[in-house]
């Protein structure tokens, strides 16, 4: 029975084994992490990340051929390919801090692979890295290998949260870069294997080392990209009478450019884009191209703008100042059906209107962590929210918040009672008709804020 490892039981490590498990009965999968409190969630009934489908999915495998465990050295040992599924966050000290990827948590793992491992194995890269992170880990490896031999591969993960169990089903494509060797390629082919029990072949890409670790920088700062173009639109849209969703919607059906992912919005989140766009400067930057990394950099610059251009709205409009009132903020994860609170938008807008000494009520339909409720006030109903405030403001397009009772909401706020959509997800003309003033990102704007400068 092939083993397989992985280092890591966050957001990628554990929906992805889970489904490998899953898939493939003839595997056996342990998933470790040096966090007890992790791996405790993992094997209890209260999983440590919430993500749609995945409850099944653990349930339906663990203790049979997947396992979570704190034994991270039994398990790599024992292991044939082992994973590295860990953090790898922007370094805050030292050089390139603010830009490069704090390879610490990688760096660590790959010295106890070596420390422990008395057969050969296959390393895998499923964290995203920086371009060359493999070279690296080899030199790690092959000077503690004690004759052992080791391959690395790169297997960058695409699936996104709150999906991940539906992309990790039935994902675009997966990718596999390897050595341009025989021992490379019987590497790949071994973690080929794996994936074909339930990904077609035509769906499975192979590269080599280095191109699969550069495609998945390159795709996140894609898709980054396509909502700053779309968030930039929207700026123009509310200075002309556009509106934004016509706009993308009449862009999107060039089936070169394609619909999907141009929803404007009060800026991306999530604990990668900002991330990987800032790693992938960083190393333009290394490599002497300057005005290929200030392009990228553009793509940051943009979202920043459109956070901070959300708070001006709400503060411009409420007569330029929010201290002492209470504001509700509906939604704070970086996206609907994830607890993640990682980079939120969110954060940035609840700490502009703080620096204006709002006071802020939030509300998210998903439990927020000790560390948030410490420093906001949360509460658990839109309604208690709402209650006595003086504007609303989405920041997380959960499917509940079309459903809620506006009418009930006005008739519970002081007035004039303001809406600022930032996720355009309720109807606005409907909130008009009851008595809100709405602003809704990229949306021709209410006659109350024409006037108003949007930026400060
Ligand atoms: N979150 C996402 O949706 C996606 C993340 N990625 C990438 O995957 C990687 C992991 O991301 P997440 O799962 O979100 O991170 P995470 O922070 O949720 O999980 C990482 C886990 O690794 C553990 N860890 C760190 N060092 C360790 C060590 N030496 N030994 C054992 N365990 C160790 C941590 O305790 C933590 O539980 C990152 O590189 C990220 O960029 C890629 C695609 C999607
Ligand atoms: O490397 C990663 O971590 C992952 O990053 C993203 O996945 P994720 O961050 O989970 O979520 P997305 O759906 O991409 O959303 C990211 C942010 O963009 C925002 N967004 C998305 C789409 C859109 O049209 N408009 C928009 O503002 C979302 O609200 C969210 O804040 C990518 O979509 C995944 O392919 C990738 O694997």
């Amino acid at each position: 029975m092939v083993k397989i490892c992985c280092i890591g039981a966050g957001y990628v490590g554990g929906p992805t084994m889970a489904v490998i498990a899953y898939k493939c009965p003839d595997i056996e999968v342990a998933v470790v992490d040096i966090s007890v409190p992790r791996i405790s969630a993992w094997n209890s009934d209260q999983l440590p990340i919430y993500e749609p489908g995945l409850d099944d999915v653990v349930k339906h495998c663990r203790c049979k051929n997947l396992f979570f465990s704190t034994d991270v050295e039994k398990h790599v040992f024992e292991a044939d390919i082992v994973f590295v599924s860990v953090n790898t966050p922007t370094k805050t000290r030292g050089l390139g801090a603010g830009k490069a990827a704090d390879l610490t948590y990688w760096e660590s793992a790959a010295r106890m692979i070596a420390d422990v491992s008395k057969s050969d194995k296959i390393v895998v890269e499923k964290s995203t890295v920086p371009v060359k992170t493999a070279e690296a880990i080899e030199k790690i490896l092959t000077h503690n290998s004690k004759g052992i031999n080791y391959q690395i591969l790169s297997n960058p993960e695409f699936l996104a949260e709150g999906t991940a169990i539906q992309d990790l089903f039935n994902p675009d494509r997966v990718l596999i870069g390897g050595r341009e060797t025989p021992e490379g390629y019987k590497a790949v082919k071994a973690l080929k294997d794996v994936y074909s029990h339930w990904v077609p072949e035509d769906r499975i890409l192979t590269t080599n080392l280095w191109s699969a670790e550069l495609s998945k920088l390159a795709a996140n700062a894609f898709l980054a990209q396509r909502i700053s173009s779309v968030n930039a639109m929207s700026a123009l849209c509310e200075a002309t009478g556009a509106d934004v969703s016509q706009v993308a919607y009449a862009v999107g059906t060039d089936s070169r450019i394609g619909p999907k992912f141009l929803n404007a919005s009060v800026g991306f989140g999530g604990s990668c884009f900002q991330k990987d766009i800032l790693n992938l400067v960083y190393i333009c930057e290394c490599n002497g191209l300057p005005e290929v990394a200030e392009y990228w950099k553009q793509v940051i610059k943009i979202n920043d703008y459109q956070k901070s251009r959300f708070v001006n709205r709400i503060v411009s409009s409420m007569f330029n100042t929010v201290a002492n009132k209470k504001v509700a903020i509906l939604g704070f994860a970086f996206k609907k059906d994830t607890g993640d609170t990682r980079e939120t938008p969110a954060i940035d807008v609840c700490q502009g209107l703080l620096g204006d000494k709002a006071q802020l009520s939030i509300y998210d339909p998903q439990p927020m962590s000790p560390t948030t409720k410490k420093k906001v006030h949360c509460v658990w109903d839109a309604y208690e929210a709402t209650k006595d405030a003086h504007a609303v403001c989405i920041l997380t397009e959960w499917d509940e918040f079309k459903k809620l009772d506006f009418q009930r909401i006005y008739d519970n706020m002081q007035k004039p009672a303001f809406v600022f959509d930032g996720r355009n997800v309720v109807d606005a003309n409907k909130l008009r008709e009851i008595g809100f003033i709405v602003y809704s990102i990229g949306k021709p704007l209410d006659a109350w804020l024409k006037d108003l400068p949007a930026v400060a």
